[in-house]
């Protein structure tokens, strides 16, 4: 399995690429790393060093592979943070020509704008490109419930609510691709205190599945369950098994870093994680 990911990347921790790549990595999978910023450490500590590169690096790399001959190998394309339109044009045009040259490959797409209680917190125009460019050249996608209530304007207060606005969603996501949408960090009226829950929606149907809420807030788990939730997509063809994997290692993981009082996602430590779930969650159908 070959999938390109074209995401941040921090020297210090993980989040972006240093999140998703080495679980991928973990798992069997090749990965094609582009990398759209090189940053110190992640935005949330408030203060960091490095730069943003240029769409056109983007681009650059992109065609240097395809120099190599090796896009009819590509099994996906993974997205997640961009830093402006541009970025998000290229990235656009490299799923565009993957799926060119292998008309199976899948493009899945974070639509990173914002989260509960922080608001949007990426540049203008982001926010607008995720809904009317990104999303509907995606086959999956991986919106947390502030992303999802965003993008279809409409509420996400309860189960059925949750349903309806991913019902709508799908109808605007690429033709012919399973338009497969897992719906992360849900809190819903029937959400018990002391759980956190997952949605995902494919050509199988719909499920759900909850893991007990850890006293912890950080950053890169949004990015390591995209990247998780796509492999397990590619590998079993369906929602419900992916759902149920990356939930099972996104929460042993978590569970890791919880217990180690870590600010940072401990992907290298806890990496058996990955491959052999310390607890493992099963999905149900609703
Ligand atoms: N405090 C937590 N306790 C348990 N699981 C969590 C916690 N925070 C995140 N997760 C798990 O990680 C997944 C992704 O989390 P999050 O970083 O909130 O995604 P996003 O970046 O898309 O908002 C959640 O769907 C959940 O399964
Ligand atoms: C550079 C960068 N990329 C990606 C992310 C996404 O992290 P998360 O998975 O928490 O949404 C962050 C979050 O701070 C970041 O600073
Ligand atoms: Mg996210």
């Amino acid at each position: 399995m070959n999938i390109l990911s074209i995401q941040s990347w921090v020297a210090y921790g993980h989040v972006g690429n240093a999140s998703a790549v080495f679980p991928l990595q973990r798992l069997g999978a090749e990965v094609w790393a582009v990398n759209t910023v090189q940053f110190s450490n992640h935005t949330g500590y408030g203060s960091w060093r490095g730069q943003v590169f240029g769409a056109e690096l983007v681009r650059d790399l992109v065609e240097g592979i395809a120099d190599r001959g090796a896009l009819p190998r590509c099994d996906a394309v993974l997205s997640g943070y961009m830093g402006d339109a541009a970025i998000g044009e290229a990235i656009l045009d490299a799923a565009a020509r993957v799926k060119a040259a292998n008309p199976r490959a899948l493009y899945c797409c974070d639509p990173v704008i914002g989260d509960v209680g922080r608001g949007v917190f990426v540049r203008p125009g982001i926010p607008d490109f995720m809904r009317d460019r990104a999303v509907p050249a995606a086959d999956i996608i991986t919106p947390n419930q502030f992303e999802l209530e965003w993008m279809t304007g409409q509420p996400v207060a309860t189960l059925a609510e949750a349903r309806a606005a991913v019902d709508r969603l799908r109808a605007t996501m690429a033709p012919g691709g399973p338009r497969c949408v897992l719906v992360t960090s849900l809190k819903v009226a029937e959400t018990p205190d002391d759980q956190i829950e997952m949605l995902a929606t494919g050509d199988d149907g719909t499920y759900r599945i909850r893991t007990p809420m850890l006293p912890i807030s950080v950053n890169g788990a949004g990015d390591a369950i995209a990247a998780l939730f796509l492999f397990h997509q590619l590998r079993s063809g369906s929602a419900a098994a992916a759902l149920a994997a990356a939930a099972s290692s996104t929460y042993g993981l978590l569970r890791r870093t919880s217990e180690a009082a870590s600010r940072e996602i401990l992907t290298v430590a806890a990496q058996e994680e990955f491959v052999t779930p310390s607890r493992v969650f099963v999905a149900e159908r609703c």
